[in-house]
């Protein structure tokens, strides 16, 4: 079977994550800072890295068979002929307008006639089409943020995660238009390759096993049933006995998202001895 390619960032935001990942997920590669192509060494597989803007197009052309890109991106470029493969739970930010903080703009319907900087400018003017807002779109490459203070716009629309940015330009969100994350996205039809099936179940392996905690407790046997009831496990926890018959020790998977909530109420149904690791793949 023919070897596939895959493209990711070359550097920026979703480059060391995207490596990350292809290496978790049990490919061994060279990753040199100038080679714009590499060949895995034990999967049929090359990597190419790209400007994020490109892999869109490249994956529709398939010139890539596969990519590595925010959502952000595809939506900008405009991109509908491809497959979204796995949604992958880095990358995440919002698209939002923001205003300075002492800016008259109180609601959407003042934005008429004003003017909106963005490197951004088909998500926005789809989003101003439908909210059917008449405000010039001024397109610009980076540092949007800085154009508000510089007199240029009277609004900026650009990529917000922490608000960190926003906060030392004087700006706060005003709406919210688009969420956004990496995802792995595939040119048509490839989802059904062998190679691709493949790669996906360890990637997804991967994303299972950093969303869970291995987490080994003992219990008394008079606690058990209550500890249990809280505990869902892949199928079932396994109990396993101690040299003290009166105890057991379980072993189960909790999820990250409600760890110390998790935590906390097995205590208190008198788990002791918690012992937490991280889980490297989780196969189904
Ligand atoms: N602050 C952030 N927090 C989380 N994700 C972000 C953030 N900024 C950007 N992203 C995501 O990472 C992607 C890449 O961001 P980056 O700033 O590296 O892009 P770029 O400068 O356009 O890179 P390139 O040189 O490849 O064109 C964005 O399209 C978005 O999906
Ligand atoms: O809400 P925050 O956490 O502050 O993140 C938002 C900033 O992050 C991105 O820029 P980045 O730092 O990637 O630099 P860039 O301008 O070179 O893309 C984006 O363009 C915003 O400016
Ligand atoms: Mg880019």
């Amino acid at each position: 079977m023919k070897t596939l390619k895959i493209a990711i960032q070359k550097s920026g935001r979703l480059n060391e994550k995207s490596v990350e990942l292809l290496k978790k997920s049990g490919l061994t590669f060279e990753n040199y800072k100038s080679s714009l192509i590499t060949t895995v060494n034990n999967f049929p597989l090359e990597i190419l890295f790209l400007r994020d803007d490109d892999i869109p197009e490249y994956v529709q052309d398939g010139i890539a068979d596969l990519g590595i890109v925010g959502e952000n991106v595809i939506m900008e470029k405009n991109v509908k002929e491809i497959t979204y493969l796995q949604k992958l739970g880095f990358g995440k930010c919002s698209l939002k307008l923001a205003i300075a903080n002492n800016s008259d703009i109180k609601e959407l319907s003042d934005l008429n006639g004003k003017s909106i900087a963005t490197s951004y400018p088909v998500i926005l003017d789809k989003f101003l089409k439908e909210s059917k807002i008449n405000a010039e779109i001024r397109e610009i490459s980076g540092s949007v943020e800085i154009s508000t203070n510089l007199g240029l716009s009277d609004a900026i629309f650009d990529i917000v995660s922490t608000g960190g940015t926003l906060k030392s330009n004087g700006l706060k969100p005003f709406a919210d238009v688009m969420k956004s994350e990496a995802v792995l996205i595939g040119k048509n039809g490839i989802a059904e390759h062998q190679h691709v099936i493949d790669l996906l179940q360890r990637i997804q392996s991967v994303l299972r096993a950093e969303q869970t905690k291995y987490v080994v407790m003992n219990v008394s046997k008079a606690n058990l049933p209550e500890v249990l009831n809280l505990l869902p496990g892949i199928k079932s926890p396994t109990v396993v006995p101690l040299a003290d018959s009166e105890w057991v020790a379980i072993h189960t998977v909790i999820p990250e998202k409600d760890f110390w909530d998790k935590i906390n109420r097995l205590k208190t149904a008198g788990a002791q001895g918690i012992v937490v690791m991280p889980i490297e793949k989780i196969i189904l």
